[in-house]
């Protein structure tokens, strides 16, 4: 299991050069192992962070990328609060990753059947497999604490026979989602948080130094589990949490 590095960034925009480039070495390692990179992200302020750089690599090979989503609202696909449009204008309208590769909810389907064929559309991809083993998942993280649509206290957090759930009362509107279980973000190559704002230092505070539990924070990951903060974000979190011995500045 990977032991978690947390980084401290001076501005969203060090954070979307770093992903680029970690994104950019693991991709071409991925393609030329599996001949396929399966990455899967999240909403909120990820897209535009994650495709600020990104959007403009012509090194990366994006007609061999899978994307899926880790959660996803149960809204059309061209609703304003849907994921998928999200990341479609930040990174999908400027890269050629093919449209057959970009996995997106079922919107016509109920939030229960929609878990279940957005759970075939991942086996279509890895296989007949017990779990599937992402290259990376790229996730954000809420002030409360929770990834994913995994939210504190919620029965969802003990699911571990699916690889996709659905929920019905998001604390967060809107409150119809289907999410990636913890079995399957726990079985990535890697994960890569990323957090911004200050809203959110108290949290990171509370639980990289005082251990306190968060939906987050019992994310793991096989090889590499880093989390990229912003210094609003990161400047409650001390030194002694971090394996250097301090918060390392990217
Ligand atoms: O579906 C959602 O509601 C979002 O995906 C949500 O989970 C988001 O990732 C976090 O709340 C962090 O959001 P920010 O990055 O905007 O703070």
């Amino acid at each position: 299991m990977a032991a978690r590095q947390i980084f401290s960034f001076p501005s969203s925009k060090a954070i979307s050069d770093t992903l680029d480039a970690h994104i950019a070495v693991l991709s071409a390692k991925a393609i030329a192992s599996s001949g396929k990179f399966t990455i899967a992200v999240s909403g909120g302020s990820l897209p535009t962070i994650l495709a600020a750089t990104l959007k403009s690599n012509t090194t990366i090979d994006f007609s061999k990328w899978h994307l899926f989503y880790a959660d996803e609202r149960c809204v059309p696909l061209d609703h304003a609060d849907s994921n998928h449009l999200a990341v479609q204008r930040a990174l999908l309208d400027h890269v050629p990753i093919p449209a057959a590769h970009v996995h997106t909810l079922t919107a016509s389907l109920a939030p229960a059947e929609a878990a279940k064929r957005y759970e075939q559309d991942l086996r279509a991809v890895f296989g007949d497999v017990a779990l599937p083993e992402f290259d990376l998942i790229l996730l954000g993280v809420g002030p409360d604490g929770h990834t994913c649509s995994l939210f504190p206290d919620h029965p969802l957090l003990d699911v571990k026979d699916r690889w996709v759930a659905h929920l019905l009362d998001s604390p967060k509107p809107p409150p119809a989602r289907i999410t990636l279980t913890y079995p399957v973000v726990n079985n990535a190559e890697t994960v890569i948080f990323v957090a911004t704002g200050a809203g959110k230092q108290d949290m990171f505070h509370d639980m990289f130094d005082k251990g306190v539990d968060f939906p987050s924070g019992r994310v793991t990951a096989r090889k590499n589990l880093f989390w990229f903060l912003d210094e609003p974000a990161a400047v409650k979190v001390s030194a002694r949490s971090t394996e250097a011995g301090g918060r390392t500045t990217a």
